[in-house]
């Protein structure tokens, strides 16, 4: 039968999980796009860690031998960091695959200039997975901005430090507590820095400016604030009074036409919409000049919420642009 060839770039908690949705979902996606995906090669940093099985598919350590791979079609991206992962998302358009990334430090940085270099190429990028894990804010926005007119968002947009900040306000559970829970639930990142220092949540309020106003604000210029300057008595004296610590990402166009934003910790009341989103959720209020603001909440990291985003943004990819490199075997 014929199939789609895909690699996975990065096997930790979204690459598993990518793996496990395409392989459980075979024939549903293959009824829906025309033909089943398989995921022919898996590209990983460290061949001697203990992994999950995964019988007939390449695992390689060297990028070089992904593209080996005859007819390869979708690359799905999920490791860390800026680079190598933008080089390499590069070359596998270059290569005439489609890409679907989760990874928000890079997308970012690179995110313009893929796209771009996807239009001109033919192929396509998905990455709704870089925003708020599995709630489905940029297939809103890209569709609000059609007709309808974008004109602020707000969000929590990190959905480990506002784990920590509830264990911290529901259970007293220490910040170093919180966070190792975080952790082993697959919620914060390898290296935690980016989520509790609000560069998590920066990267992505930089994904939703771009998409939401054409442009991105200067870097520089956004005051960012984490949550790891916020101690346990902080935030159980607020709840106290009845108030919270949210950890709030807003961007908005000035009246001077500059863009405005902002991320770092705000203590809101029960009359404030944010208030109510606890554990690993993320909520993002988006403003419009036509139909008020919407709100999309849901689970803002972990295993299957981020994989499954991404797998549909691969089967959209794939209706959208005709099979070129259907493989028989
Ligand atoms: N976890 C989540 O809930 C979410 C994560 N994301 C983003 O998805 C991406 C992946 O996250 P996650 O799965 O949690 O991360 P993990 O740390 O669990 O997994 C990362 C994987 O990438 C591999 N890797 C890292 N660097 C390289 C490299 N240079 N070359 C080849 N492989 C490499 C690692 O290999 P090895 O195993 O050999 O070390 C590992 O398999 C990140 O960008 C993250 O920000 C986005 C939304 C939600
Ligand atoms: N570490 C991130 C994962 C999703 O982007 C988070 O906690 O939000």
């Amino acid at each position: 039968m014929a199939t789609v060839k895909a690699a996975i770039l990065g096997f930790g908690t979204v690459g598993q999980g990518i793996y496990h949705i395409v392989n459980e979902r075979k024939e549903q996606l293959a009824a829906r796009t025309g033909a089943p995906i398989e995921i022919a090669a898996i590209l990983v940093r460290n061949l001697d860690k203990p992994r999950p099985d995964t019988p007939g598919v390449l695992v390689t350590d060297r990028f070089e031998d992904i593209f080996a791979v005859p007819g390869l079609e979708v690359v799905f991206e999920a490791i860390v960091g800026e680079e190598p992962a933008g080089t390499y998302l590069e070359q596998a358009i270059k290569a005439g695959c489609h890409v679907v990334t989760a990874n928000k430090v890079m997308y970012a940085k690179a995110g313009s200039s893929l796209e771009a270099l996807a239009r001109e190429l033919g192929t396509g990028v998905g990455y709704e997975a870089t925003v708020a894990g599995g709630v489905p804010v940029i297939k809103t926005i890209e569709n609000l901005n059609l007709a309808n007119e974008v004109t602020g968002i707000q969000g929590i947009l990190n959905g480990t430090s506002n784990f920590i900040l509830t264990k911290m306000r529901k259970e007293e559970c220490t910040f170093a507590d919180a966070l190792k829970e975080a952790q082993e639930l697959g919620y914060a990142e390898a290296d935690p820095t980016n989520d509790v220092s609000g560069f998590d949540a920066f990267c992505k309020l930089m994904i939703l400016s771009g998409l939401a106003f054409g442009e991105q604000p200067e870097w520089e210029r956004v005051p960012m604030d984490g949550i790891d300057n916020l101690t346990l008595d902080e935030v159980v004296d607020a709840d106290r009074q009845g108030l919270r610590y949210r950890h709030i990402a807003d961007v908005r166009r000035g009246e001077d036409g500059e863009i405005q934003a902002s991320v770092g910790p705000v203590l809101i009341g029960p009359d404030h919409p944010l208030y109510g989103i606890d554990g690993v959720d993320n909520a993002v209020a988006i403003e419009t000049a036509y139909a008020g603001t919407l709100t999309a909440i849901g689970p803002g990291a972990g295993m299957y919420p981020t994989a499954t985003v991404m797998v549909e943004d691969a089967a959209v990819l794939l209706l959208k642009h005709p099979f070129r490199k259907l493989v028989t075997e």
